[in-house]
């Protein structure tokens, strides 16, 4: 079987992770996302780049800097741009309408809503299998935690009403953010005010964020069956 049409979906999610990195322009300051559709889009980046393309980044995790450094990408830091032209990230759930978002399932959310918080637009990239009428439906909420402490913080998690698990990875060790805190996936269901909900989590002593991001999406592009679709946020 010919290679070229057997993961229809992932040629059309390189197809938005391209048309993301086409916004990048010269001399922008560019926040890199991470997980495998940020990726997609790192690469489209080293691309262009390869083309002539000049601009800096500052990437939201370890492993996207290695990718972005390996394509000869100049990474900067916030000593030098505190504030970022446009951020381009994936995300786990994304909601119609409001366009919040969470994210975090790759462990990256911390470094993440930093970056997201200093662009100036923040664009994010998804397959249509993301999209959800209320976030929570599919996915838990990560949330980034000091490890002092863990269980006392888990413990009043639970109290609004999350079913929590302690993220251990594949290979039974503890899950360690590149920040060196744990991530507690929370659990809530269905969740009807993420707004109240993103500040009673951050109320609880020993959080140190969660992955819900509200009012933070300028754009999301959709990679469906029917092709791309953009959605701007009212
Ligand atoms: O929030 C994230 C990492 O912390 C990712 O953006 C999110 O998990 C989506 O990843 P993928 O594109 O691999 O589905």
């Amino acid at each position: 079987m010919s290679g070229q049409n057997s993961d229809p979906m992932g040629e059309l999610k390189r197809r938005a992770a391209e048309e993301a990195a086409a916004m990048v322009q010269d001399g922008m300051a560019v926040g890199l996302g991470t997980g495998s559709t940020a990726a997609l889009m790192i690469d489209a980046l080293g691309r262009r780049w390869a083309d002539g393309l000049r601009f800096v980044g500052i990437p939201t995790s370890e492993r996207s800097a290695e990718q972005a450094r390996a394509l000869g990408i100049t990474l900067v830091d916030f000593s030098t741009h505190a504030q970022l032209d446009l951020a381009i990230d994936g995300a786990d759930e994304v909601e119609r309408g409001s366009l919040d978002l969470i994210k975090g399932l790759g462990g990256a959310l911390l470094r993440e809503k930093i970056v997201a918080a200093a662009a100036r637009r923040f664009v994010v990239i998804v397959d249509e299998g993301k999209l959800v009428d209320h976030l929570g439906s599919r996915s838990p909420v990560p949330v980034e935690v000091t490890p002092f402490g863990w269980e006392s913080t888990a413990r009043q998690l639970g109290e609004l009403g999350a079913r929590v698990a302690l993220r251990i990875k594949r290979d039974g060790e503890l899950f360690v953010t590149d920040g060196g805190n744990l991530i507690l996936d929370c659990t809530f269901g269905p969740i009807e005010d993420p707004r109240a909900l993103e500040a009673a989590i951050g109320d609880i002593v020993g959080v140190i964020e969660s992955g819900l991001f509200v009012h933070r999406t300028s754009e999301v592009i959709v990679a469906g069956r029917q092709g791309l679709t953009r959605l701007v946020a009212a």
